[in-house]
């Protein structure tokens, strides 16, 4: 086979692979390979093509813009086509694209004058944002058309979808705008907007979006645009097709301003080639902090003048050049698994891949976060695979290229034992009320059972426990919990408190002075305040701020040992999952010992007192009976039976007459409540929960008329996002004066949550546990009736 051959199967074989990826990126908007992949075939495709010109062939990518307009949409067609854009991926194909512009245009003499500053070109420097390219046309300075950029000559018609875009305006403002204005820009997701709408997604059992552009692009063409408008999309505009407005594209984009719409804050006209590459450097040393993504910058010569001149190649303008930045995601592969174990024996797999530059570091490792994500990927060991880095957050694994899996590939299996301890392995549970009841699913994590006796979990415990912001001991860094975790001298955090000048100094990187410091620091430790003790145990999901609320409403560790998980839920913020974590954490026979260790040791709180009245008045007799889950006994039918008994003795003492004279409360509900009572061990284990509740301080506040007199008496709200109407501290008020409790996070006691714009995570937690959610308008509306 001679080598012209070769080249142009090479040739066809890059326009077969690019015309694939084109549908998928445009067509589907799911494409299968990272842009930076895409950009390394296209541009060998275009090498190629310049060593070989008679191979270039009108239909090849080279020499036409992509995307094909999708039939289920109406066709727009572009009057001025809508073109791609020249790139660049070092600076001397900058250096390369102003020296071309400047001979076109015929201010450059010959090529050591490129700087003279006579002959240099003003341009207007623009970020460029990862979104795609949309066309809207005002007609009287009314939105009457917008459409996607399709195959440069013909687009989809995406006016209702646009429409719902916030920032976009229905109609311009000012009076001096053009009868006919067509303006283009890109419509993209902001990565706020985007981390919210795939919690959102994760929530809701749908499949996450792998990446902003995608995103937005999934978002923009749908076919009901009720779905678009649910979707965080913006719009910026970087040009118009309408001619005539000023002499220059950047005052061009100014007036558009003034009409309404968005241009972007961080254009920036230079004065030279010089100044678009101390953009380029500015811009890129901010781009993680910027609100959306970006994947380069666009220089465009600045006077309109010249651009036409200039005029266009096959598929891009002349007058402009895209200069890209890094790529955020690359295509590696997956050569191994790993589980690491954390403080409270989570099991985390992590990836370990072939190492690759994203985003400008090297990447070996990606956390895969827990099995669920492994099974929602499909993930395989040896599998190609997308890992993304946008900004500080660690590198993630956003999608798997399945036509590239091995025949080799190897399923990740969930540990059946702890890969450090050998200990059992057993998978978390999620307790939630749904009705009344709680109900227990399976969680995503798997634990390490070995607690404190697996070295990894031992470690991590320490760390943890010695840490700032819990027991607070100086100079107990890694390397040295290393040491006494290995050399076996420290098994548990009391162990610490053992420790001895003599056992301190031989370890490395000791000497006389450094051990006794240790020693020292040590002891001070001893005295605590109870919420930093309580947070330094190191209980699943109780940080600092549940540890203060356990401190200040129990007042002693002994209560919150003490605390049945019955109990602990009527406390704020404190969830079913929670309060059970916390309970079983203290019946843990080997957290019972490292307890009485410490009072031996008199490691104790030092600020220990009564507790504060906190519960939330136990908010109603009947919130007390729902925690039964009798059947069929939810919020009313438990507010009938809490109205009528008042207290557990009575309610156990009822008999069945009783129980069927009870207004409204359905035959098999009192059946129900009949068997309940009757069942061995209830009278006790209630009047053990009430007994406990009354010791820690709480009062019954469940009599009738408070009941009646508050409309929402008993229930907790959660407010967020922004309202419009109303303040933050007008409707707290409101629904505290209807008897609501307003709460700061969601859990699953809350009784609904009010969400005003741009809501986030509280939001997706409602969603997440079948919480009612109510818009500003609908909770206004409520809210009149109820106050009536
Ligand atoms: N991963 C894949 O499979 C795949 C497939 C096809 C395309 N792609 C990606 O798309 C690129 C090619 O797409 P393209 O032809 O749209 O070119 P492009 O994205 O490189 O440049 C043109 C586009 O830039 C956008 N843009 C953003 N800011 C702008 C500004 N200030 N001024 C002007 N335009 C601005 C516009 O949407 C315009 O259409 C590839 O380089 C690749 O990154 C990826
Ligand atoms: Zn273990």
């Amino acid at each position: 086979m001679n080598a012209k051959h070769t080249i142009a199967t090479r040739i066809a074989q890059l326009r077969a692979a690019i015309e694939q990826h084109d549908y998928n990126y445009y067509a589907l908007d799911a494409p299968t390979v990272p842009d930076s992949e895409y950009d390394r075939l296209f541009n060998e495709l275009r090498e190629l093509e310049q060593q070989h010109p008679e191979l270039i062939s009108a239909d090849s990518p080279t020499q036409r813009v992509s995307g094909q307009p999708l039939a289920a949409f109406k066709q727009v067609q572009h009057t001025v086509p809508m073109l791609s854009l020249g790139n660049a991926f070092a600076e001397e194909q900058v250096l390369e694209f102003a020296q071309r512009a400047q001979q076109a245009l015929g201010t450059e003499q010959d090529a050591d004058d490129l700087f003279a500053p006579e002959l240099s070109l003003e341009y207007c420097c623009e970020p460029k944002l990862d979104g795609l390219a949309v066309s809207i046309t005002y007609e009287n300075g009314m939105l009457v058309r917008a459409a996607t950029r399709g195959d440069g000559q013909t687009g989809e018609d995406i006016t209702a979808n646009v429409r719902t875009i916030r920032n976009v305006p229905l109609k311009l403002q000012g009076t001096d705008w053009p009868e006919l204005l067509e303006v283009r820009g890109e419509v993209y997701m902001p990565k706020a907007g985007f981390a919210e709408l795939n919690q959102r997604m994760l929530a809701t059992g749908q499949k996450p979006f792998a990446n902003p552009r995608n995103a937005a692009a999934g978002s923009l063409r749908q076919l009901d645009s009720k779905v678009t408008a649910s979707r965080p999309l913006e719009f910026c505009c970087y040009g118009t097709s309408t001619e005539g407005l000023a002499a220059q594209h950047s005052s061009t984009l100014q007036r558009l301003r003034q009409w309404g719409i968005m241009i972007s804050p961080e254009l920036k006209v230079v004065k030279d080639i010089q100044g678009c590459l101390a953009y380029y450097a500015d811009i890129g040393a901010r781009r993680m902090q910027l609100p959306y993504d970006i994947d380069g910058v666009v220089f465009k010569i600045n006077a309109l003048e010249q651009q036409r001149e200039l005029g266009f190649r096959a598929r891009e303008p002349r007058w402009a050049l895209a200069y890209k930045y890094a790529a955020q995601e690359e295509i590696t592969e997956l050569l191994d698994v790993e589980f690491q174990v954390g403080r409270t024996g989570a099991i985390t797999p992590v990836a370990r891949l072939k190492p690759v530059h994203v985003g400008g570091v090297m990447v070996a490792n990606a956390t895969l976060h827990n099995m669920d994500e492994v099974a929602r990927l499909g993930v395989m060991v040896g599998d190609s695979v997308i890992v993304r880095r946008a900004g500080d957050v660690i590198p993630q694994i956003t999608q798997v290229v399945l036509e590239r899996r091995p025949d080799n590939a190897r399923a990740i299996a969930t540990p059946t034992q702890c890969p450090v301890c050998g200990s059992r392995v057993e998978r978390t549970q999620l307790v939630r009320r749904s009705k009344g009841r709680e109900v227990i699913s399976e969680g995503a994590v798997w634990r390490c059972m070995g607690r404190l006796s697996c070295q990894a979990q031992l470690q991590q415990a320490l760390l943890h426990f010695v840490s700032r912001r819990a027991m607070d001991i100086d100079g107990l860094g890694e390397k040295i919990i290393e040491q006494l975790v290995t050399r076996e001298l420290v098994r548990s955090p009391a162990d610490l408190y053992r420790l001895t000048y003599e056992q301190v100094v031989e370890l490395d990187g000791f000497a006389d002075l450094s051990a006794r410091n240790l020693i020292s620091a040590i002891a001070k430790s001893k005295q605590p305040r109870l919420a930093r003790l309580i947070f330094a145990l190191g209980i699943p999901d109780v940080g600092e701020e549940t540890a203060k609320v356990l401190a200040r409403a129990l007042g002693s560790l002994a209560r919150v040992q003490q605390a049945y998980a019955q109990t602990l839920v009527w406390l704020p913020e404190i969830g079913a999952e929670v309060a059970h974590e916390i309970a079983s954490f203290f019946a843990d026979q080997h957290n019972q010992s490292v307890l009485r260790q410490f009072t031996e040791l008199q490691v104790q709180a030092s600020d220990e007192g009564q507790p504060a009245v906190e519960f939330q008045a136990c908010t109603t007799f009947a919130g007390f009976i729902e925690q039964f889950n009798i059947s069929g006994i939810a919020r009313t039918n438990a507010q009938r039976l809490a109205e009528h008994f008042q207290t557990v003795e009575a309610l156990f003492a009822a008999d069945w007459l009783t129980l069927n004279t009870i207004e409204r409360l359905p035959k098999k509900a009192a059946q129900a409540v009949q068997d309940f009572i009757q069942q061995a061990g209830q009278r006790e284990l209630a009047l053990r929960l009430e007994q406990q509740l009354l010791d820690f301080g709480m009062h019954w506040s469940c009599q009738r008329e408070q009941v009646q007199a508050a409309a929402l008496a008993g229930q907790t709200w959660v407010l967020t996002g922004t309202l419009e109407e109303l303040t933050r501290s007008q409707a707290k008020t409101r629904l505290e004066q209807l008897g609501a409790k307003v709460a700061g996070s969601v859990s699953a006691k809350t009784s609904c949550v009010v969400a005003g714009s741009s809501a986030g995570s509280k939001l997706s937690r409602a969603h997440e546990l079948a919480i009612p959610v109510l818009t500003e308008a609908e909770f206004l509306t409520q809210l009149a009736e109820l106050e009536q």
